[in-house]
């Protein structure tokens, strides 16, 4: 806005946008807090109803400021993905214009220097344009899930999926660069016909906006697709692949996960009981299944199953389970389980993933858990349900070979997947290789040059206008 020329850090305003649900809260705060320490504000947006949970808890010991607006969603209504959907297109933006204005030389030489917009929630995108202001993306999950959403135009092109995302082919779709993924395994593929239609067109127009960024932060670390030390590309020739790639620049700035200066901020509250109960158990011998916090419930019977399945087994286990899964529940399984297991609503699930008690981690592999699982070095057991969970899980069974996939939840499919786990003397030394190589000492440094670089590029853009859009010989 007006001229950006000379502008102190410390007057340079980074405005956060994150899609409203707590897998993306919680990389973009982190995000937030790595920006401060480059010496710029930060300010986290986010709509009143998550504004009120997180707030006290991230303001107590950090500088970032939170700021909300209003979705215009009643106070109780259900925030499903289409009703969020309705909010970000028609409420928020209106809400975050004005607060751009208003933070915009508020105080002395102040300066909203950059719109930082996850790319689920590319509304903000159009706003910063609208504004003036330079945008970059923020992608919170794998490289390769945005990989795959950017392959849609060829998808329709060479007929593997319709003009309205559906699957032509059966089998598999193969991409440069990434394992085999069946062709039902499709981000947008969620739900009924109705829904999977209106989520592609979501990602279309996701597309189409983020065509116009200079720049993409994305959650992961470089090299995705790598076994440990194999097929390594070297860094010529990815800083290649990424040059010669048209807009957006990208930066793996990730994990952002093992930033630990800042807490988690959890929409709910944490049982901590589970952590004293943890003690009381054998070294490696719990099962903690846990499904993320954005996925719907997979149905009574399935959770049934997994229940019974669970008690047969006779191993203890730690169960994060919403108040709209408990229905799926047998009558009186709770009593019936209390020496054997325990079931909570909300986890401290990093203190808990950090538990020597904990041996296998039954997840929907969303990618927040996925790498939490790579920090705590526990081998998985897959269970996607939606969106960029099965792209996670390709890459966690067939690339890095740190879990195995379920098939279902009998008794069978359970008590398999441990013994395969158990039976791969090696899985526990790819895990300890896959942390080092995504958040050992040296990824750390790779991952904060990284975001060195795109700060530095984005200055030169702020200083030369918009029309630069330089090649660097960054760290991939
Ligand atoms: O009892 C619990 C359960 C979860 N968590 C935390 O909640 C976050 C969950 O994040 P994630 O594993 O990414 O799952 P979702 O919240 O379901 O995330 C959505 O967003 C992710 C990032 O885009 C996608 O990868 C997922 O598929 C999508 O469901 C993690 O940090 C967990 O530590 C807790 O603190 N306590």
């Amino acid at each position: 806005m007006g001229n950006m020329k000379c502008i102190k850090r410390s007057n340079s305003i980074i405005i956060l946008v994150p899609y409203p649900a707590q897998g993306h809260v919680t990389p973009m705060l982190k995000l937030a807090s790595a920006f401060l320490s480059h010496g710029f504000k930060s300010v986290l947006v986010t709509p009143d109803h998550i504004h009120n949970q997180i707030v006290p808890k991230v303001e107590q010991n950090d500088k970032i400021l939170c700021m909300p607006i209003p979705d215009g969603l009643d106070k109780d209504a259900p925030r499903d993905f289409f009703a969020i959907e309705k909010a970000m297109e028609n409420t928020m933006p209106g809400h975050l214009e004005s607060l751009v204005h208003q933070l915009d030389h508020h105080q002395d030489g102040d300066q909203v220097v950059c719109i930082v917009a996850d790319l689920l929630a590319s509304w903000a995108i159009d706003v910063a344009n609208r504004c003036g202001v330079p945008s970059a993306g923020f992608w919170p999950a794998m490289l390769a899930t945005y990989r795959l959403i950017t392959a849609i135009p060829d998808m329709v092109r060479t007929g593997l999926i319709s003009d309205t995302g559906f699957p032509k082919q059966l089998g598999g779709v193969c991409l440069p660069n990434q394992p085999m993924l069946s062709s039902e395994d499709l981000p947008w593929l969620i739900g009924t016909p109705a829904s999977r239609k209106a989520r592609f067109k979501f990602w279309k127009r996701t597309l189409d906006r983020s065509k116009t960024l200079p720049w993409l932060l994305v959650n992961s670390f470089p090299n995705e697709y790598c076994t440990n030390g194999e097929q390594q590309l070297d860094h010529h020739q990815l800083v290649k692949m990424n040059t010669q790639a048209q807009q957006p620049l990208v930066f793996p700035i990730g994990p952002l996960s093992k930033h630990t200066t800042i807490k988690n901020p959890s929409f709910w509250e944490e049982d901590t009981s589970c952590l004293t109960w943890l003690d009381k158990q054998n070294p490696n011998s719990v099962i903690y299944i846990s499904f993320g916090s954005w996925v719907s419930p997979i149905g009574e019977a399935k959770v049934r199953s997994l229940a019974l399945a669970l008690e047969a087994l006779g191993k203890p286990f730690l169960w994060v389970l919403g108040s709209s899964w408990l229905g799926g529940l047998p009558n009186g399984y709770l009593e019936r389980v209390s020496r054997q297991g325990k079931v909570v609503s909300w986890a401290p699930q990093l203190e808990v993933l950090q538990h020597k008690a904990v041996g296998f981690y039954l997840a929907h592999c969303g990618w927040n858990s996925t790498m939490e699982a790579i920090q705590c070095q526990k081998p998985l057991l897959c269970y996607p349900v939606a969106g960029d969970q099965f792209v996670n899980c390709a890459y966690i069974v067939k690339v890095w070979r740190i879990g195995v996939k379920l098939i279902g939840f009998g008794q069978k499919d359970v008590e398999e997947g441990l013994k395969k786990v158990a039976e791969d003397a090696e899985m526990s030394n790819r895990l300890r290789k896959l942390n080092e190589r995504t958040m050992g000492d040296e990824a750390n440094l790779r991952a904060v040059a990284n975001l060195s670089a795109f700060i530095d590029d984005q200055l030169k853009i702020l200083t030369l206008g918009f029309s630069s859009n330089g090649v660097h010989d960054y760290d991939l």
